[in-house]
């Protein structure tokens, strides 16, 4: 479980590293440097967030409850389980504003492109980074203002940033102990989790002896040690091999299933947003461009790099009836009847690819086109046409051989109306 502790100004602990004789354990330094930087330990790694202090947030819902006229005395306020957050970031060139709404056992995934702000949006979520506008519940409790540390909020960092010096058990029990358990409680509760993650074996081993599929599950254990309202897990596969991956991806997937509260994810990966997501939450230029549950989102895609990630191609036009006039020009036969504003998506899958112009194209759609480039992709041929349409088209390597495909060859383009998907924009 993640959860070492960061002193604050209410904290006498030391602030030099060394072991606090009043608790018998070893306190990270302070840090001078700002708010943007994460709190590191005494060995340099980042430290984990824990839950709050227990006397820290207030609740200011509900400013003592309303009057209930019926029973003639105040009821608790509303409290609203879950996350409720308007997350403002101003950086200069860059700025953030997207809202997230998650109810407890929801599993969000942040995706989007280099520099989209995923990374930001998760920091300001830890209270790494000061939110310049907006605000940040969690069930109901503002955190605006609370400290890092004091955020009932686990986080499992990219590269894991386990505690070299200290072994499974003690990475995971620093949490605990740092809550207040004591040595004996705390070992228990990191066993107990350990076991969760199939990890009983290898809670004596060092970080440098773990795998990465084990260091991540000993980082998750970490991180859901001081049982957080919000789990916040950055790139959590990406350091993994592929082999390595497939096997955490479904592993994750199962303990987040089982996780009550709010579970936040940044990634790059369409397929482990997919796999490990309830809703998908598509951030570009720091702006929510789309969200919704995964098969939504690869169904009804609306942008180019939403498009590019579920592996489609992606047209925007004016439908008329089956006929959507895309703004570029060329038109596309669609078996949806629509009208007004309207996307076109069909897979690279979809497209036919011919040298001679086909006879009889009756339903099909026929463009001319011409090879841009070629690239191996998986045990596919994917041809990028440029032309009438640009698109891209899936052909095995003996279709691509059959066809003499290279760069600059004129070729003929089909789809079937069948395999397009129209909807509205
Ligand atoms: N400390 C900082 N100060 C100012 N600008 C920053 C800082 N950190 C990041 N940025 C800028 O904020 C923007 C968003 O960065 P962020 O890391 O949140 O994106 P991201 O979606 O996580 O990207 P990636 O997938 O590459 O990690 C970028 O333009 C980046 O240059």
């Amino acid at each position: 479980m993640t959860n070492p502790h960061h002193p604050t100004d209410a904290d006498p602990s030391p602030t030099d590293g060394t072991p606090n004789p009043a608790e018998g354990r070893r306190m990270p330094p302070r840090r001078t440097d700002g708010p943007d930087t994460p709190p590191a330990a005494a060995d340099g790694a980042p430290t984990p967030l824990g839950p709050p202090a227990p006397d820290h947030e207030t609740d200011t819902g509900g400013a003592g409850g309303n009057p209930n006229p019926a029973e003639g005395r105040p009821t608790a306020p509303h409290r609203p389980a879950g996350l409720d957050a308007h997350l403002v970031v101003d950086r200069g060139a860059f700025s953030l504003d997207i809202e997230l709404t998650a109810a407890p056992g929801d599993v969000l995934a942040l995706l989007g492109p280099n520099g989209a702000g995923k990374t930001t949006a998760l920091r300001a979520l830890a209270g790494l980074v000061p939110l310049t506008a907006g605000h940040l519940r969690l069930d109901g409790t503002p955190l605006e203002r609370t400290p890092p540390e004091s955020r009932p909020v686990g986080v499992v960092f990219q590269d894991y940033l386990l505690f070299p010096h200290l072994s499974a058990l003690d990475n995971v029990a620093f949490g605990p102990r740092c809550h207040g358990a004591s040595k004996s409680e705390a070992r228990a509760q990191a066993t107990e989790w350990l076991t969760r993650m199939g990890l009983a074996d290898h809670t004596g081993a060092k970080p440098r002896r773990l795998s990465g599929g084990q260091a991540q599950r000993v980082a998750l254990a970490r991180a859901l040690a001081t049982s957080p309202r919000l789990l916040l897990l950055d790139e959590p596969l990406a350091a993994l091999d592929a082999r390595t991956r497939l096997e955490i991806r479904a592993q994750l997937r199962r303990h987040l299933n089982e996780f009550e509260a709010v579970a936040v994810l940044v990634t790059h990966d369409p397929l482990d947003a997919m796999v490990l997501a309830d809703r998908l939450v598509v951030v570009e230029h720091g702006r929510i461009v789309q969200h919704g549950t995964p098969t939504d989102i690869a169904r009804r895609p609306r942008t180019d790099y939403i498009a590019q990630l579920v592996g489609l191609n992606l047209y925007r036009g004016h439908a008329e009836g089956h006929t959507v006039r895309l703004d570029s020009g060329p038109s596309i036969t669609t078996t949806e009847a629509l009208s007004g504003p309207a996307f076109v998506a069909f897979p690279p899958s979809a497209v036919n690819l011919f040298r001679e112009r086909p006879a009889g194209a009756g339903a099909r759609n026929l463009w001319r086109c011409e090879v841009g480039g070629l690239e191996t992709h998986g045990d596919q041929i994917r041809a990028d046409l440029t032309g009438e349409l640009p698109l891209a088209a899936d052909l095995t390597t003996v279709a691509a051989a059959e066809l003499d495909l290279r760069p600059g060859a004129p070729v003929w383009a089909t789809v079937k109306a069948t395999q397009t998907h129209a909807y509205p924009a």
